[in-house]
């Protein structure tokens, strides 16, 4: 018979087994047992409400300094929409689809730090927690191409360090975010696999710089679309299959996100391995950016635009 003197033992006991059975996640006191379960089983969760409207507002009225080039960040690329980056219209503004690398922006990079992030980051990093990637993402209405589109894919694919089950991106709707305005779909689960060969998609009306798709997913995996409010969070695994829809109104959908890692993450050698082909393409672009030869390494890029968040910097 159950009698409560035993539940300390009984606690005690899930602990244990739960370190072995409980591989993506710490355990801690803010993650409930069911969120954990739902990280294991899924590979995201989705926190409502994380981040206040006045933090984002001063995303929001960054994001517009560097547009008018206000401001200039070291290191950061600003990237437009393939539809606009082609065409002959002078670029206003509005053709900026993404920030990359805002690290060296002290107001977004607020972002990267928020005490409220960071906490459910450690679920999933440990204590010691570098920034190792940063985007502000301004998905444009679509042209008309379906260029807005970011095609299925595993992020583990651009990141030469391990071990994945200690890497987690946060990523943050800046607005309302639905399937209208092209919000992130996942497959749940995903997360368990290993990573995937990925290539350009063979899409007719082109497709983004660098934006890889996973090649050969099961079609008929379930998806979900994760529909959120301005400063829902979502944390999830880098090998995640995920991606985002069409923006189908007139809108710009703005989203934040931070890939953490663990500090004692390590790098590892890419060659030989379905990633030799971001690296190639990573390389190209770093020797043109930084006028360097090419003797700028894969894991050079990230250990160069890397930051300590939390605890000690180790290996990354
Ligand atoms: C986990 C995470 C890492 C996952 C992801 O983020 S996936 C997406 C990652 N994407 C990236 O990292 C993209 C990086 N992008 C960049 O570095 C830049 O936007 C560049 C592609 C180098 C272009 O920058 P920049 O050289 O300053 O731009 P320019 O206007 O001078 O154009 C130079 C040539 O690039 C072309 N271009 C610009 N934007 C894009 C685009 N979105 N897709 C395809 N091609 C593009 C542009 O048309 C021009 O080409 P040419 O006229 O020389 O043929
Ligand atoms: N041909 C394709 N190959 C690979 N990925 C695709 C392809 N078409 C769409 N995707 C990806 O699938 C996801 C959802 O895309 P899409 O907008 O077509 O569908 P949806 O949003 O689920 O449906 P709806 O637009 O009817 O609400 C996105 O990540 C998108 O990039
Ligand atoms: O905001 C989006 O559309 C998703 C972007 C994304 O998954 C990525 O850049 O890795
Ligand atoms: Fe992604
Ligand atoms: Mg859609």
């Amino acid at each position: 018979m159950f009698h409560v003197s035993k539940l300390p033992f009984i606690m005690q006991s899930f602990r244990k087994l739960s370190h072995v059975l409980l591989q993506y996640s710490f355990d801690n006191d803010l993650l409930t047992p069911e969120q954990r379960l739902f990280y294991e089983e899924n590979g995201f969760i989705l926190i409502k409400n994380l981040v206040s409207d006045k933090d984002i507002e001063s995303f929001r009225k960054e994001f517009e300094r560097i547009c008018r080039r206000e401001v200039e960040v070291p290191g950061l690329v600003v990237m437009r929409d393939l539809a606009i980056a082609k065409s002959e219209f002078v670029a206003d503004q509005k053709a900026v689809s993404k920030l990359q690398d805002f690290q060296e922006d002290p107001e977004l990079f607020q972002y990267c730090t928020l005490p409220q992030i960071l906490k459910y980051v450690e679920c999933f990093t440990g204590p010691n927690i570098m920034a190792m990637h940063t985007m502000l993402i301004n998905k444009p209405p679509d042209a008309g191409k379906k260029t807005s589109r970011h095609p299925m894919h595993q992020d583990l694919h651009y990141f030469p360090f391990r071990p994945a089950d200690r890497i987690v991106c946060s990523w943050t709707a800046m607005e309302k975010v639905n399937r209208q305005n092209g919000c992130l779909v996942v497959l749940p689960g995903t997360h368990t696999g290993t990573l995937q060969e990925h290539d350009y998609p063979e899409w007719e009306g082109g497709v983004n710089k660098m934006y890889h798709g996973v090649r050969g997913y099961d079609p008929k995996h379930p998806r979900v679309h994760l529909e959120m409010e301005k400063g829902d969070t979502v944390f999830f695994h880098p090998l995640l299959i995920h991606g985002s829809g069409m923006n189908q109104t007139q809108g710009f959908r703005k989203a934040i996100s931070c890939h953490y890692a663990s500090a004692d993450c390590y790098y590892i050698d890419v060659k030989g391995t379905t990633q030799e082909n971001i690296e190639k393409e990573v390389q190209d672009i770093a020797a043109k950016k930084y006028a360097l030869d090419d003797n700028i390494t894969f894991k050079d890029t990230w250990a160069f635009r890397g930051r300590l968040v939390q605890g000690e910097r180790i290996s990354l």
